[in-house]
This record gives structure tokens, C-alpha cells and sequence, in this order.
């Protein structure tokens, strides 16, 4: 029974995305239909929280209320919404239906009703099914009871997490539970474990002042990460000023970071502050400061050591209070011993040091981040549904993404533009296949390294890394397909795989797929 099962889970203890979904499965097996969705509302779009039923992306989806007319009409009342088949509006999971993979079926008969805490409106519950026949009039007349089970189920995930952040505030180290997706000013896409333990340990640190060196390839999201520390942090109400250090030149650096006096240089017609001055109170990110030429470096470092900057052409010290955040993409510990970087500036930026980890080392987060830029294409291009098919799901797993999420939403944006220019009808469903995405597998390959006949020194090391990259990919899908042919079952993948169970465990947690 339905209200058994909900009620058995309240009474135990799980992390909240594991609550949710297992609302959601319940909900699912109880009804044996299509999908089953369970949406929050944050701002104009609802966001899934948890799917059932439908492909992994949705989950990265976020629905813009004012373009999905069936989830607008389900908020718009707090009855229970009955589109039946055959009825115009598109609803938002058409081609999303993981049963139906191959083909891309529209959703047929759907159900919908929005969920409240008190009086405040939380998200809807979705029911869908592929069938032509209507759901019947007693799973409608449910639809309240039902309701009712997920709003006392999302009061109690409210209530435990303000109870965990009523332990972080008084710094009791609360063990990681997995729901730092659901942050309400969340722009970070992503549920793998590398990414939410990494989500976790950046709101500790953004509650404290110290300065923070974010690592990582291009494209991971470094600036996004900045910015959710500054929002956290109680520098929060002042700004962050961005400076990108290797867009400045050289001969402007100085005069852009503290500022000048009228007549300091010739063009130098009244007195300016600097981004110094600008994050005063606030936070200074500096974007790629492994690019910051060595004489610039020196005066950082003096404006950081002494907490007070000079205008250029001005003797008068001006006290500023700002929190540093840096970013690069290159080995700045590699660059100090090379002589490039100063050491003492190194030491004082890279208090806390957090690596940023690749896109490739993030599990399912792929999918999730297609998801969104799929449906921020889908409205931008004015699609009813735009899906990727099985084997682009696949391709996307299998690349390596030398240049991240940056380089994920670029390809989804010309996948979408390609399908287009080949003919796809925006009315219809539209179907991204590999050929659409154009991952150019082989000279991703030839970028990380791989080259049996290379025999200098550093490519040697080069291809050492490309090698155990490579066999990490590999050991990553093959685990993903055993998984998905093992309906999810770890005991089951470790006896397929001939592995030790907390061997295969270790392994997962590695790859990024636990
Ligand atoms: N987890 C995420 N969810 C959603 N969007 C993301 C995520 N991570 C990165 N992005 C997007 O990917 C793009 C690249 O991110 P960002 O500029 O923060 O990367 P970066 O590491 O600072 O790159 P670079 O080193 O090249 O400056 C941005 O458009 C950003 O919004």
C-alpha cells in the first residue's frame, strides 16, 4: 500500500534527494504508469527534484512555467488537473519517457496537482502515462491523499535540513548528505558525490575569510564556484569584483587593480579608483592569476601582505578589507618552481585550495547538465520537445570533455542549430543523435596525449596520465552498462565484474559514479 510505504520511510533516517526519490518510486509502483514527476518551484521554472520513468537528463531540465502551459494550468489551482489524451497543449516530458527510448512518444494521458507547504505553493506532482487509456476516475479522486503524502514528506526534508544547518552554523561538522543540489539559489547543476562533497566543503569555507585558490581545467565552473562562495559568505551584501588577469595589459594592470590620480599617466584625465577599492568589503576574484606577469605579482603581494593600496601617482595608503578568491587553470605550484609564480604570493592566495574536479570524473552529471542546456535550447529555438537519443546519451557519457561544461553547452546549442539546419520540425519532437553532437572522439584522444611511438621524457609522463585517463573512461562505461543491465544493483555488478564489493565500492567512488 501507497500511504504504508510513504509512511514506513518517514519513520527512517535518509538524505533528502534519497527521500524524494523514493516518494517518487513509490508513487511509481503504486500506479504502474508512464512517469512520474516531483517538481519544485524556484523562481518562474519548476525544477525536478525527482523523476521516475523519464530519461536521467530531466532531472538537469529546468521548466520555465510561462513556456510549459499544462505545468502553468496545474499551479494555477490547488485541485487536481486532468489533461486527457488527445488534449492540444505539449506537455513538458514529450520524448522524455525513458520507457520509450527508441521512440520518441508523446506523453498521452496526464495528471497533475500543485503541492503545498501552508499556504505557500512548493511544486506540482506530475503522473503520466503512454497509454491511450485514461487514468482512471479512482487514481483521480486520490490525487489530494496522495498530495497530502508528498507535502508531509517535503515538511519533514525541510525540517531536517534546517536542522542541519542549524548544526553547521554552530560548527558542528554535519556529515555530508548529499542535498547540496537543492540550495534554493542554486545555478550548479550537478548530483554526483564528487561534486556535492566539493559544494559542502566550499560552504564551510565560504563562512570563514580566508582566501580561497579554486583549481581546474577550463570549464569546470571555477567563476560559477567564486560566486557561490561570495553569496554564501557574510561578505555576501557587498560585491564581488571580477578581474580577469589575463585580459588585462600589461601596462594597465596596476592603474585597473588600484586605481590612479588625474595626471598619474598621460590619458589619465581625473582620479579613478581600482577593483581593489571597488571590493572593498566585498570579495576580489581573480580570474586566471596564473597569467599575472611577475611584476604585477609583486605589488599584489604588497597590497595583500599590508591590507592597503595606493593610487597610482598618489603617496596616500588607502586601507581596504577584501576577501580574495583566485582561479586558474594552470599547475601554480608547477609554475613557482619554474620561477613564473612567486612563491609568497602562491602561499598567500592558496589558503584554502580546492581542485575543481573535470566534467569526465563527474559520473551522470553529464546527462543532468545536457538536460539543462537541452531545455534552455528547446525554448530558446522554440521546440515542443528536444531529447537526445540512446546512443547520444551514450556518446556524451563516453567523451572526455577536454573543455567541460563550457565546451557540453556549446555542443548541445550547435546539436540543436544542426538538427534544425537538417530539416527537424520544431512542432514535432526533435531527437538529437551522435552525429547532431559531432564529439570528435579520435582527436580527443590525440589532445589527452595517447601516441604509442612518443619516447621524450615529458611525453612519457603525458601519456601515463592520458593512459590511466583512458583505462579510468573504460572502466567508468563498462560499470555504467553492467549497472544498467543489473537494474542498478551494486551486489550484482561486483559478482558480474568479478570484483570485491568494497573494492567495486572504492573504485565507483573514484570514478565518480557513487
Ligand atoms: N555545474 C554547473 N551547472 C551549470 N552550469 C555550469 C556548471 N559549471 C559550469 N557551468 C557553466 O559552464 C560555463 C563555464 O563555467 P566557468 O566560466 O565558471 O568555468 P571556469 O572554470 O571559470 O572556466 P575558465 O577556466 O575557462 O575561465 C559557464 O557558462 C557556466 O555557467
Amino acid at each position: 500500500m501507497l500511504v504504508h510505504q510513504i509512511i514506513r520511510d518517514i519513520a527512517c533516517e535518509f538524505p533528502r534527494a534519497v527521500r524524494e526519490e523514493r516518494l517518487v518510486g513509490a508513487i511509481h509502483t503504486w500506479l504502474n504508469c508512464g512517469a512520474v514527476g516531483l517538481l519544485k518551484q524556484a523562481g518562474e521554472s519548476l525544477t525536478p527534484v525527482a523523476v521516475s520513468g523519464l530519461v536521467p537528463d530531466t532531472l538537469g531540465r529546468r521548466f520555465e512555467i510561462v513556456k510549459h502551459p499544462r505545468l502553468a494550468a496545474i499551479l494555477a489551482q490547488r485541485t487536481p488537473v486532468h489533461f486527457e489524451p488527445g488534449n492540444p497543449l505539449p506537455d513538458p516530458y514529450d520524448g522524455l519517457l525513458a520507457s520509450h527510448l527508441g521512440e520518441p512518444l508523446p506523453v498521452h494521458d496526464c495528471l497533475g496537482i500543485s503541492l503545498y507547504l501552508g499556504d505557500t505553493c512548493w511544486g506540482v506532482l506530475t503522473l503520466d502515462s503512454v497509454d491511450e487509456i485514461p487514468f482512471p476516475r479512482s487514481v483521480i479522486d486520490r490525487m489530494p491523499e496522495i498530495a497530502a503524502c508528498c507535502e508531509a514528506v517535503i515538511r519533514l526534508c525541510r525540517l531536517e535540513d534546517e536542522n542541519r544547518a542549524l548544526h553547521l552554523a554552530s560548527r558542528i561538522d554535519d556529515e555530508l548528505t548529499g542535498d547540496g543540489h537543492l540550495d534554493e539559489n542554486r545555478e550548479i547543476i550537478g548530483r554526483s558525490p564528487v561534486l556535492l562533497r566539493l559544494l559542502h566543503e566550499l560552504d564551510i569555507v565560504a563562512d570563514s575569510d580566508l582566501p580561497v585558490l579554486l583549481s581546474g581545467e577550463t570549464g569546470v565552473g571555477k567563476e560559477l564556484l567564486a560566486r557561490r562562495i561570495h553569496r554564501k559568505s557574510s561578505r555576501a551584501h557587498a560585491p564581488m569584483i571580477h578581474v580577469n588577469c589575463a585580459a588585462l595589459p600589461e601596462s594597465l594592470i596596476e592603474s585597473e587593480l588600484f586605481g590612479h590620480v588625474k595626471g598619474a599617466f598621460s590619458g589619465a584625465v581625473a582620479d579613478r579608483s581600482g577593483r581593489f577599492e571597488a571590493a572593498d568589503g566585498g570579495v576580489l576574484f581573480l580570474d586566471e592569476v596564473g597569467e599575472l606577469p611577475l611584476i604585477a605579482q609583486a605589488k599584489l603581494l604588497r597590497a595583500l601582505q599590508n591590507g592597503e593600496i595606493q593610487r597610482l601617482g598618489s603617496d596616500k595608503p588607502l586601507k581596504v578589507n577584501v576577501r580574495i578568491i583566485a582561479a586558474t587553470n594552470r599547475d601554480l605550484a608547477e609554475q613557482v618552481r619554474g620561477g613564473e609564480f612567486r612563491a609568497d604570493l602562491y602561499h598567500r592566495l592558496s589558503v584554502y585550495p580546492v581542485p575543481v574536479p573535470p566534467l569526465r570524473q563527474r559520473g551522470d552529471d553529464v546527462l543532468l547538465l545536457a538536460g539543462y542546456f537541452l531545455e534552455l535550447n528547446r525554448t530558446r529555438l522554440g521546440f515542443r520537445s528536444l531529447r537526445l537519443s540512446h546512443q547520444a546519451e551514450q556518446a556524451l557519457c563516453a567523451y572526455s570533455w577536454p573543455g567541460n561544461i563550457r565546451e557540453l553547452e556549446h555542443v548541445i546549442s550547435r546539436a540543436a542549430l544542426r538538427a534544425v539546419s537538417q530539416g527537424a520540425i520544431r512542432t514535432n519532437i526533435v531527437t538529437l543523435e551522435p552525429r547532431h553532437l559531432d564529439l570528435d572522439i579520435v582527436s580527443a584522444q590525440e589532445q589527452s596525449g595517447i601516441s604509442p611511438d612518443a619516447d621524450e621524457t615529458p611525453a612519457i609522463q603525458e601519456n601515463i596520465h592520458a593512459m590511466k585517463e583512458a583505462v579510468e573512461q573504460f572502466q567508468r562505461q563498462l560499470i555504467r552498462r553492467t549497472l544498467a543491465n543489473s537494474n542498478d544493483n551494486w551486489a550484482e555488478v561486483a559478482r558480474k565484474l568479478e570484483l570485491d564489493a568494497s573494492n567495486l565500492h572504492k573504485l565507483a567512488k573514484r570514478l565518480g559514479l557513487k
